[in-house]
């Protein structure tokens, strides 16, 4: 991966976790956006505290680097219990989800990350385990084996995933609350950077910030590694001083593109529109083009471009609309544009 696609690639790796952790908000009232799901959350919390019982399992779906683990972390603390975290590909079989189910404490939070990456003994003993707060753990093997009941302290899960799609309809309606996480909207990029510019000591002027936020992808993650590209950035080529004209040097020199589209999004474009005349085209054709895992295609590219108007899911395809043509700089051959009208959809097609 280079390094230009680190920076714009809503996925945090190593050193990036230390800073995330430092920058993410503790307390629902400090959570930015999400108007919705924080004002839903807000009411099923206080409940819960005044029953004094544990709330609802939460499930939360979502882009990568909108807030879910970050949200997870402030119902842990919002309700004063500690919170264990884990994630789908861990739990590869029953018996390490019983370890971990069977060490939790009373009110405890479960967060398992990736959740729709489950295997599925451990999902179908999860089932149990959210309505029941118990599990059946087999020993044993063939005829001889048995089920040994196991009572698990009363807990709250939050599932977290960015494919609420691939999600099995009886785990997804084993969650009392469903909290689908949108992209943020520029103005509340702006407060997420202005917040994270306090905290790392880092001057930044409104109109900077407006320039990272309308290059963020409507992700909060991407903002705060933008603005640490730019403070690089100042403080070696401008005396340390972020403006207007110095953010958007730096995020040129990153090829994060004036409506924040980034390597990957342009590569997806560019082959829909020069390879497949604009489309339409199936998802893994399109990431073999680009030379990238389809999934990486679907989860971390098109929502994006289909937020921004640039891409349409249609049955047949992937299609391209009149503006990607206009933002890769490309006029559609004349029947280009036909096949963008079908109704979108949001389910995957071939
Ligand atoms: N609403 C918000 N207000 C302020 N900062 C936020 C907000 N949401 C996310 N962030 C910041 O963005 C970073 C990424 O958030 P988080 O790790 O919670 O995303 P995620 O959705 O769990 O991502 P992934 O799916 O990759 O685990 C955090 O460091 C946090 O500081």
């Amino acid at each position: 991966m280079s390094r230009e696609r680190d920076l714009v690639s809503p996925d945090a790796e190593g050193d990036e976790r230390a800073i995330e952790a430092a920058l993410r908000p503790k307390r629902l009232s400090e959570f930015i956006g999400q108007t919705r799901v924080r004002e839903q959350l807000s009411l099923v919390l206080e409940s819960a505290l005044r029953r004094g019982r544990p709330p609802d399992h939460v499930l939360m779906s979502g882009s990568p680097g909108l807030g879910k683990t970050t949200l997870a972390m402030i119902i842990a603390t919002e309700l004063g219990v500690p919170l264990r975290l884990t994630s789908g590909p861990a739990l590869e079989r029953a018996g390490d989800l019983a370890a971990i189910l069977s060490t939790l404490t009373e009110g405890e939070v479960l967060l398992i990350d990736e959740i729709h990456r489950m295997s599925r003994p451990a999902e179908e003993m999860l089932y149990l385990a959210m309505e029941d707060f118990r599990v059946d753990v087999v020993v044993g093997k063939g005829p001889g084996a048995t089920a040994i009941p196991l009572e698990v302290a009363p807990f709250t899960l939050v599932g977290a995933t960015t494919r609420a799609g691939l999600l099995p309809a009886p785990l997804r309606d084993r969650f009392g609350f469903v909290a689908h996480m949108d992209f943020y909207d520029p103005a509340e990029l702006e407060q997420v950077l202005h917040r994270s510019a306090r905290l790392l000591g880092v001057k930044l002027p409104d109109d900077a910030a407006h320039e990272i936020a309308r290059r963020s992808r409507g992700t909060p993650r991407i903002a705060n590694r933008l603005l640490r590209r730019v403070r690089d950035f100042a403080e070696v080529r401008a005396g340390g001083t972020i403006t207007k004209e110095i953010a958007s040097a730096a995020l040129n020199l990153y090829e994060v593109d004036a409506e924040g589209l980034d390597r990957l999004d342009r590569a997806v474009l560019e082959a829909l529109l020069v390879k497949f005349g604009g489309g339409p085209v199936g998802l893994s054709t399109l990431a073999v083009a680009v030379g990238e895992e389809p999934e990486t295609v679907e989860v971390v590219a098109e929502p994006f471009l289909v937020r921004q108007g640039l891409l349409v899911r249609t049955p047949r395809g992937r299609v391209a609309t009149a503006a990607a043509w206009a933002h890769m700089g490309l006029t559609p051959p004349p029947d280009a544009l036909g096949a963008a009208s079908p109704s979108p959809t949001l389910f995957d097609e071939p």
